[in-house]
């Protein structure tokens, strides 16, 4: 595994373009369209009801609901591939993953808003861990009260991305949609809700 930390302040963020090899990558593509629940999501902003411009899954071992934007999902059991990704990345990153964010970007339409993942659930200092299949989309970071100290990255098939420490606290993230022809984007997002 070869992360780099990434150039930003009052944040954590590091990146390994290639953490799977390319027929692993492919390999997990393939399997989680098939074995993972995809649905859409319904959130609800300023008391409305939306649905999310992508697929969703909220995959977790028993116990780890999660409450975000009004909705309380429960977890679904894990997949047995999904199951080995997270062992081995529990081992590689020492965190307790217990829980992962599947979602599923079918084109260059699907999206996900600007946030940070500061639920409570997630304690004041989340690591979390981003993989990413199929499709490159960008990802963009901004700190909360510094616009100048922003960053746009593009996360290729069988990246990990890592977002620790104060990033979550400082910063948002978000996955903009993009008018370029693009194909279906898998991204997991590994996190350890506590007790
Ligand atoms: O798809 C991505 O790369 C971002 C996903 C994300 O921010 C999340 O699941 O909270
Ligand atoms: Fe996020």
């Amino acid at each position: 595994m070869s992360l780099q930390r990434l150039p930003l302040v009052d944040a954590d963020v590091s990146f390994d373009p290639h953490w799977l090899a390319e027929n692993e990558a492919e390999r997990l593509l393939r399997g989680l369209r098939e074995e993972v629940a995809w649905e859409t999501h319904h959130v609800r902003l300023f008391g409305r009801e939306h649905a999310s411009p992508r697929l969703s899954c909220w995959i977790g071992d028993p116990g780890t609901a999660y409450r975000y934007s009004g909705t309380l999902f429960e977890p679904r059991p894990w997949p047995s591939s999904l199951q080995r990704l997270r062992e081995r990345l529990s081992a590689e990153l020492d965190v307790g993953f217990n829980s992962v964010l599947a979602n599923r970007y079918r084109d260059g339409r699907d999206c996900m808003g600007w946030h940070s993942d500061s639920e409570p659930e997630l304690g004041p200092a989340p690591l979390i861990a981003s993989v990413s299949l199929g499709a490159t989309r960008r990802f963009v970071l901004k700190h909360r009260d510094r616009p100048q100290e922003k960053l746009a990255i593009d996360l290729p098939h069988g990246s990990l991305l890592v977002m620790a420490g104060a990033t979550q606290r400082h910063y948002r993230h978000a996955l903009p949609r993009t008018a370029k022809a693009v194909g279906e984007r898998i991204n997991l997002t590994f996190r350890q809700i506590l007790g």
